[in-house]
């Protein structure tokens, strides 16, 4: 469904892509990562007909910057930063649901299951919301539509505890119908929505790995770990996952296949602390 083939992008001198393959099919759910910088925005805006590039790209069969109203109806988009929209959220919502052949009712039902109280806002700009209260609502309109792509830039960096847990809700409700990239920093938060994580770095891939693939007919993974010296977050971190201290800074602990991609990730912020991390299929 989207297909990305040798595609490089400059910024005047400065390569911000470098030769990038990658297939996504229906049933996939990709997580996008890499560090600040690494493109992953960029990546989506060619893919959205945004940038021109150099390469290849299909959306659904069409190339995104000659069918760019076509490829833009089709998918369910959440940027990372807001447009500077002066329209009030009332006729935003009415001009999304037009513009995405939806009912605003199921836009307006979605922002409000995110905790957002829509009816004091509606004659407000969209511009003068909050960070958060304008990601609900891009939230409401990329979900409250049907569209069988989702590219969702970073979608709850702006959410509250509460509304990030529910948008994972919805998220895993529509997933089925829909094949989902989403760029985000938190691969922790996104372990249990995704089967497949690309990480960019300096514009290309380095790591590609379809979690679930690989992780069928594995039930556990033996983990030990060494750090470097105590570390109350860490001994936090590892009593909760019931490893157990065998010697001062040797850790052992058992490690389900559905929690191995969450449990990298949270391991991953301590990464300076470790001197060895050993994962064993059991
Ligand atoms: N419009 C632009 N003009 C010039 N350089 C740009 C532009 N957009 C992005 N860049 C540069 O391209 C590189 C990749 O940026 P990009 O926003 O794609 O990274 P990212 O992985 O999404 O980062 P973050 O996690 O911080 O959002 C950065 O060095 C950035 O400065």
């Amino acid at each position: 469904m989207i297909n990305i083939e040798q595609v490089s992008k400059c910024f005047k001198r400065h390569a911000v892509l470098d030769n990038i393959t990658l297939q996504i099919q229906l049933g996939e759910h990709v997580a996008l990562v890499g560090s600040n910088g690494a493109g992953k925005t960029t990546l989506i805006r060619c893919l959205l007909g945004e940038y021109c590039y150099q390469g290849t790209i299909t959306v659904g069969g069409l190339n995104p910057r000659t069918h760019r109203q076509t490829v833009l109806t089709r998918v369910g988009f959440v940027p990372q930063l807001p447009p500077p929209l002066k329209m009030p959220v009332g006729q935003l919502i009415q001009f999304a649901a037009g513009v995405c052949h939806s009912d605003p009712q199921r836009i307006i039902d979605l922002t409000q299951q995110l905790g957002l109280e829509l009816p004091p806002l509606l004659h407000r700009p969209f511009v003068k919301l909050s960070g958060g209260q304008k990601q609900k609502l891009l939230i409401g309109i990329a979900l409250g539509r049907d569209s069988d792509i989702l590219v969702l830039d970073e979608p709850a960096a702006n959410l509250d505890p509460a509304a990030r847990r529910i948008f994972f809700e919805l998220l895993v409700a529509r997933q089925q119908q829909a094949i989902t990239l989403i760029s985000s920093h938190r691969l922790d938060e996104l372990a249990r929505l995704v089967n497949r994580v690309v990480e960019l770095d300096s514009g290309k891939i380095v790591l590609d790995d379809r979690v679930a693939d690989q992780l069928e007919g594995m039930p556990e993974w033996l983990c030990h770990l060494t750090v470097r010296y105590p570390e109350p977050a860490l001994t936090t971190l590892l009593t909760h996952w019931q490893f157990e201290e065998t010697n001062p800074g040797s850790w052992r602990g058992a490690i389900t296949s559905a929690d191995r991609l969450r449990f990298l990730a949270v391991l991953s912020r301590y990464a300076g602390l470790l001197t060895q991390v050993s994962l064993t299929e059991r």
